[in-house]
């Protein structure tokens, strides 16, 4: 479950202050955020991953106020609990698809078995690209190795940042389809950002900034 209560935020180079709405999601729901460039969807994100820390407000995933915690607190707390899926994902060239997610799963120090990652790759069809180097792979073939990556600890709050800007319709629909699908699987809340209006009509639940 997430919560956000009144939060403001402000860059420490910037003079806005931005005031964001409310948002409380029970466990499973999922959440649209849109809003036009520069609006502050990005910066919600963060703040809802504890990467920023709000200038007032507060924000609750599964009962811990995330701003209480420690910056290692914090550290362990998202490593556990958090997965953000970026439009372009941080990956170690030189490793496979396996490899990569093995060095992820070894940063948020869970006991993931190779059984468990294989079933990942399986469940988002690139299970044949496992021994394949990540500079070979196509952006839609990428895009999915980035949810697996982001997901692949069994986070309970998923956070995607314009996950399908860059993709064509098909992909589009697939890679929504993949993040709801996997947030339900492990009762997980996804919040997906974007200006892309084509992922509207995939949410029951929207808010515009
Ligand atoms: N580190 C920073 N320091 C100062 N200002 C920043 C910083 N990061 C972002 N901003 C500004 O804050 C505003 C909101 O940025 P943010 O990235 O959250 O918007 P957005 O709605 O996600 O935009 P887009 O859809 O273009 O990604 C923008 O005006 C941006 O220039």
């Amino acid at each position: 479950m997430l919560q956000t209560e009144y939060l403001t935020f402000q860059y420490k180079k910037g003079n806005q202050i931005f005031k964001f709405p409310n948002i409380t999601l029970e466990k499973r729901e999922n959440l649209l955020i849109l809003g036009k460039s520069g609006i502050g969807k990005t910066t919600l994100l963060h703040l809802c991953a504890g990467l920023l820390t709000p200038l007032s407000g507060k924000i609750t995933i599964n009962k811990t106020d995330i701003n209480s915690l420690s910056n290692n607190e914090l550290n362990t707390f998202r490593g556990k609990n958090i997965g953000l899926v970026f439009q372009k994902n941080h990956l170690v060239q030189s490793l496979n698809v396996f490899e990569n997610l093995q060095t992820r799963l070894f940063f948020s120090k869970k006991n993931t078995t190779n059984k468990e990652i294989e079933d990942l790759l399986k469940q988002l069809d690139i299970y044949d690209l496992k021994n394949k180097k990540v500079n070979k792979l196509s952006e839609g073939q990428l895009q999915r190795l980035g949810i697996a990556l982001s997901i692949i600890h069994n986070p309970k709050v998923i956070l995607a940042d314009e996950p399908t800007s860059s993709l064509d319709d098909q992909n589009c629909n697939t890679v929504i389809k993949i993040l709801k699908e996997q947030a339900k699987l492990t009762s997980a809340n996804l919040i997906v950002i974007t200006h892309d209006h084509r992922l509207k009509s995939h949410f029951q639940n929207s808010i515009t900034l």
